[in-house]
C-alpha cells in the first residue's frame, strides 16, 4: 500500500462557517483568474480555478514552473486579490481568515529578518498572535529549540523553512498552506520536514501544499492538483492521478531457451494492451488489464520474477501537461 493510501482515511472534523451552519469546508475557489499587467502585455497567470478542500484534506498543488501556483496562494492568503472569481476561507474572506489565524502559510521568499535569534523571531510572531503560550509546543514540534540563540543569517535553508513552519503554526491554524516548502533542502532534511508535517497534519490541520517534487504529493497527498498554465488540469486521489498516465506493466522473465517472438506476439495480441517491450530476456507489458498479461505471462509462457508496477506520478504528469520537470 503506498503512503498516499495510508493518509487517505484522515479524519475531517466538521467546522462551523461564518453563516454559522455547519461546514466540512476548509477552502473554496470560484472560477478564479489573475491576469497580470506586464510591458509584454496582459500575462494571466490563473485562469478560471474551482478548487473545494474539505477540513482535513492534504492536498498537494503539483505544477511546472510558472503553471500559476504562487499566485493562486497568494490569492488563497489575501495578498493578492483575483481579478475576477471568489475565494472563501472558513466561509470568511482570506484576509478575515488570516487576521484570526485560522490560516497561515509558509512562503517560499521573505518572511525572516535576518539580525534576529530564532528565539527572538517566534517571540516577536507569537506576540502578535497572542500566542506566547505556544512557543515552546511549535519549537518542539518543528525541531528547533536547539537553534535557539542562532540568528537566522546563520541557520542553513533546512533551518529558515522549519523556523518559517513554526511561524506558521503559532496561530494553530486550521488550514495550512505551504508554497514549495522544502525548497533548498538536501533529501534528509527534506524527509525529516514531511516527517514533522504528517505528525501534524494527523492531528487533524488542512494542508495544501505546492510543490515540484513529483514524489512529494505521491507520498504525502492523498489528493493532488495538478495544474498548468494556469489552469486546472487534473484533481482527484493522487493514486488515481498516477493511472492515467496509461495502464499498469507486468514484467517477467521469458525462458532463455525459447526464441521470444511467439511469446511477444501473443503478448501484443491480448485486448487493451499499449506496449510490448523485451530487454534481454525480461519482457514488459503495458495496458490496462495488467492481470491478463501476468496470467498469460506465467502459465502460458512459462515466465518468471513477474514484476506489477503502477505507473509513476511523473508519467502522469508528463502526459497530462505534455511539459519535462
Ligand atoms: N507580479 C507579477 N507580475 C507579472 N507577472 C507575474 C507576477 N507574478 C507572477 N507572474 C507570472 O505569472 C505566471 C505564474 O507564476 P507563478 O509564480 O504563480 O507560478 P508558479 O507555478 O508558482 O511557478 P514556480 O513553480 O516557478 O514558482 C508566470 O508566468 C509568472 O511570470
Amino acid at each position: 500500500m503506498s503512503q498516499a493510501n495510508k493518509h487517505q482515511t484522515l479524519p475531517h472534523p466538521v467546522s462551523m462557517g461564518a453563516s454559522g451552519q455547519e461546514s466540512a469546508q476548509a477552502l473554496r475557489l470560484r472560477n478564479v483568474s489573475k491576469t497580470f499587467n506586464t510591458p509584454e502585455g496582459p500575462l494571466q497567470a490563473v485562469a478560471g480555478i474551482d478548487l473545494e478542500v474539505g477540513s482535513g484534506e492534504i492536498v498537494a498543488f503539483l505544477g511546472p514552473n510558472g503553471a500559476g501556483k504562487t499566485t493562486a496562494i497568494d490569492m488563497m492568503l489575501g495578498l493578492t486579490q483575483p481579478s475576477s472569481g471568489t475565494i472563501s476561507v472558513f466561509g470568511k474572506s482570506p484576509r478575515a481568515a488570516v487576521e484570526v489565524g485560522e490560516i497561515s502559510a509558509v512562503l517560499q521568499t521573505g518572511g525572516l529578518l535576518r539580525d534576529l535569534t530564532v528565539h527572538e523571531t517566534v517571540r516577536a510572531i507569537a506576540a502578535l498572535h497572542g500566542a506566547k503560550d505556544r512557543i515552546d509546543e511549535v519549537m518542539q514540534r518543528t525541531d528547533i529549540q536547539s537553534l535557539t540563540k542562532r540568528k537566522v543569517s546563520k541557520c542553513s535553508g533546512g533551518e529558515q523553512q522549519r523556523l518559517k513552519f513554526a511561524l506558521a503554526l503559532l496561530p494553530d491554524p486550521r488550514l495550512l498552506i505551504l508554497d514549495e516548502p522544502t525548497a533548498g533542502m538536501d533529501v534528509s532534511a527534506r524527509r525529516a520536514f514531511w516527517e514533522t508535517m504528517r505528525q501534524d497534519a494527523l492531528a487533524g490541520r488542512t494542508v495544501l501544499f505546492a510543490t515540484h517534487y513529483l514524489e512529494e504529493a505521491q507520498d504525502f497527498a492523498e489528493r493532488t492538483v495538478l495544474i498548468g498554465a494556469g489552469k486546472m488540469l487534473a484533481d482527484g486521489p493522487t493514486a488515481q492521478l498516477r493511472e492515467m498516465a496509461g495502464g499498469r506493466t507486468a514484467s517477467a522473465t521469458l525462458p532463455a531457451h525459447e526464441p521470444p517472438e511467439e511469446a511477444l506476439a501473443a503478448l501484443r495480441a491480448l485486448p487493451r494492451v499499449t506496449a510490448v517491450a523485451l530487454n534481454g530476456h525480461r519482457v514488459s507489458v503495458t495496458g490496462e488489464d495488467s492481470d491478463a498479461a501476468a496470467r498469460m505471462l506465467l502459465t502460458e509462457l512459462g515466465a518468471t520474477d513477474l514484476e506489477i508496477t503502477a505507473p509513476t506520478l511523473e508519467a502522469a504528469f508528463l502526459a497530462l501537461t505534455g511539459e519535462k520537470q
